[in-house]
């Protein structure tokens, strides 16, 4: 890191000072150039191409109050062998839980290369205490899990208290130990795209590996202009740092069409360089099997019947 970035976390007035002097964004330019990448078409070897990238990029999640040690297992089987029938078909990357079902996926995902991602901090809404916090982190991380996924205190943020912001995502990495950190922006409650993007270098200058979106409990997710930004946050902060950081938009990501237009933004703001599971992800609960049913579609020229995939 280098020495001014160093210095930048040494007190509350340097923090907001850095902050607040980030670039502000162009709202209409930043909604225009998302727009705009939108549109790309892409020739078909790119898209079959594009699709398996999809499918090995997916964080394969569940994230409800009435999941069951079965339905991860039964979605651990799916994130190793998308489609059962077709062993061409790339594992995704990663299967996303709450803290308590991480063991049960460690079981089911064992030799498969397919990491253990778990939500952790109180997730969603992040309002418990730092304590509470790390405990949620540290538990998940002895249970077996890969990566943590943090939500940021918003509250906090939107206050401009900057510094337990700081200091919550710091204290949550080192909790993590060798663990992978995601830190959720919820961007959708973040109010202006000056906020995305200090929020984005907050939690990069705390730590984070991989930025993420949203939680996917809150509208508006994980839109194409707020995904652009984080990505210019990533591309500026190595260039100024040398660390790399991820990115993973999350809710609200359910077709094809989506997520080729996710990669579109990409290529065309971090780099190719970022077209890689481990410097981006698609959060995702029901994004699989649009993927599957698109790429059969491209290899056999028709699609599959509704039932022909299990579901999501
Ligand atoms: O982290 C991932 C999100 O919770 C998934 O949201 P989704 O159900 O809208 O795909």
């Amino acid at each position: 890191m280098t020495t001014s970035l160093v210095d930048v976390a040494s007190s509350d007035a340097t923090l907001r000072g850095f902050l607040h002097g980030l670039p502000g964004v162009d709202r209409v330019g930043a909604d225009q150039r998302a727009a705009a990448l939108a549109t790309r078409s892409i020739k078909t070897a790119a898209k079959a191409h594009a699709i398996d990238l999809a499918i090995s990029m997916v964080d394969l999640t569940t994230l409800e109050g009435a999941d069951t040690p079965g339905k991860v297992r039964a979605m651990c089987a799916k994130a190793v062998h998308p489609d059962p029938t077709d062993p061409s078909v790339p594992r995704v990357a990663a299967v996303c839980v709450y803290p308590d079902l991480v063991a049960d996926a460690v079981r089911a995902l064992s030799g498969s290369g397919v990491k253990v991602a778990s939500v952790a901090t109180a997730f969603p809404s992040g309002r418990s205490s730092l304590e509470v916090k790390v405990a949620d982190t540290a538990l998940a991380v002895a249970a077996g899990a890969d990566e943590i996924d943090m939500v940021i205190d918003r509250g906090a943020f939107l206050a401009g208290d900057y510094r337990t912001v700081y200091e919550q995502v710091a204290a949550v990495k080192a909790a993590c130990g060798a663990a992978h950190l995601k830190v959720i922006l919820e961007t959708g409650e973040l109010a202006t795209y000056d906020n995305v993007r200090r929020a984005s270098w907050l939690a990069m200058l705390a730590g984070a590996d991989f930025i993420k979106t949203s939680t996917g409990k809150v509208s508006p997710a994980a839109t194409l202009p707020v995904t652009l930004i984080m990505l210019e946050a990533v591309r500026d902060f190595r260039e100024r740092t040398g660390r790399v950081v991820g990115v993973k938009p999350a809710g609200g990501i359910r077709t094809t069409k989506d997520a080729i237009k996710n990669l579109v933004l990409v290529k065309e703001t971090a780099g190719e360089d970022w077209l890689t599971p481990d410097r981006f992800r698609l959060g995702a609960s029901s994004l699989l099997n649009d993927l599957l049913m698109q790429r059969q579609k491209l290899t056999s020229g028709r699609y599959a019947g509704p039932d022909y995939f299990t579901v999501d």
